[in-house]
């Protein structure tokens, strides 16, 4: 858990309170959390030492609802709105901690790749990053694109707008839909660029990382 500012897609630039949860069997290349895939053992430590992790390890704690909510009280964050991320926040039941966060006056946003069912109060905003070509499976991806809010499409090559496409012609959606280039590598910055103005898309570029703040 930190806070910080949300680097990506509709909420940029909004203080938030992340939460990152340990684990995903997606296994994207690219992905920039690697540290989260896998929920070891060996790797368990306590939620102190959690909470004075600096940089990214596969370390983890685990949580009740109402320690999470100690945490906010205890670290002194300001931020009124809370981001569920991971690893794979929707690998569990999402809807206490939400539920807890919005009644006490708190905005939540899940960033989620649809693998799982998303479990979570139905005000939550749902940030869907659908990953169709990877090892993750793929249940319920309709019921996952009507839920979404928005869709956050990370980027680099054509075949990468193919498959938003072929996502899109599924429904009839009205979503806010934001291209993400992949690591920053200017290639796919100016193939995102130009394909959002082409298709009237939204850009989304990793603020954070081009701020180096986490
Ligand atoms: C690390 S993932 C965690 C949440 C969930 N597993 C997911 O993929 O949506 C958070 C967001 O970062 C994006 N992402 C991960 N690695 C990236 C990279 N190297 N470049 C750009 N976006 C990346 C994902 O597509 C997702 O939108
Ligand atoms: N600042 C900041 N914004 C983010 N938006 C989504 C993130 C994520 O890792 O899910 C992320 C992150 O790691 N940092
Ligand atoms: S689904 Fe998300 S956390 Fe999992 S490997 Fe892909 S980008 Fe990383
Ligand atoms: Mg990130």
């Amino acid at each position: 858990m930190f806070e910080t500012i949300q680097g990506e897609g509709a909420y940029t630039g909004t203080p938030s309170i992340f939460i990152r949860l340990q684990g995903c069997p997606v296994g994207c290349p690219w992905c920039d959390t690697q540290q989260t895939w896998y929920v070891e053992e060996k790797d368990k430590i306590s939620a102190k030492d959690m909470l004075a992790k600096q940089g990214d390890s596969p370390t983890w704690s685990t949580l009740t609802v109402a320690e999470i909510m100690l945490v906010i009280e205890q670290q002194g964050y300001h931020a009124k709105h809370v981001v569920i991320t991971g690893g794979e926040p929707c690998m569990y039941d999402l809807t206490e901690l939400t539920t807890v966060l919005q009644t006490a006056g708190y905005q939540c946003q899940i960033e989620t790749s649809g693998t799982f069912e998303i479990k979570t109060h139905t005000d939550t905003w749902v940030t869907l990053s659908p990953k169709v070509n990877m090892k993750g499976k793929y249940p319920i991806l309709d019921t996952c694109l009507a839920r979404a809010n928005e869709i956050k499409h990370p980027v680099a090559t054509e075949q990468h707008i193919i498959e938003l496409e072929a996502l899109l012609a599924r429904g009839d959606f009205t979503k806010l839909i934001y291209l993400q280039p992949i690591s920053q590598k200017s290639r796919a910055t100016e193939f995102a660029i130009k394909t959002c103005i082409e298709k009237n898309w939204r850009l989304s570029i990793q603020t954070h990382k081009y701020l180096n703040i986490s």
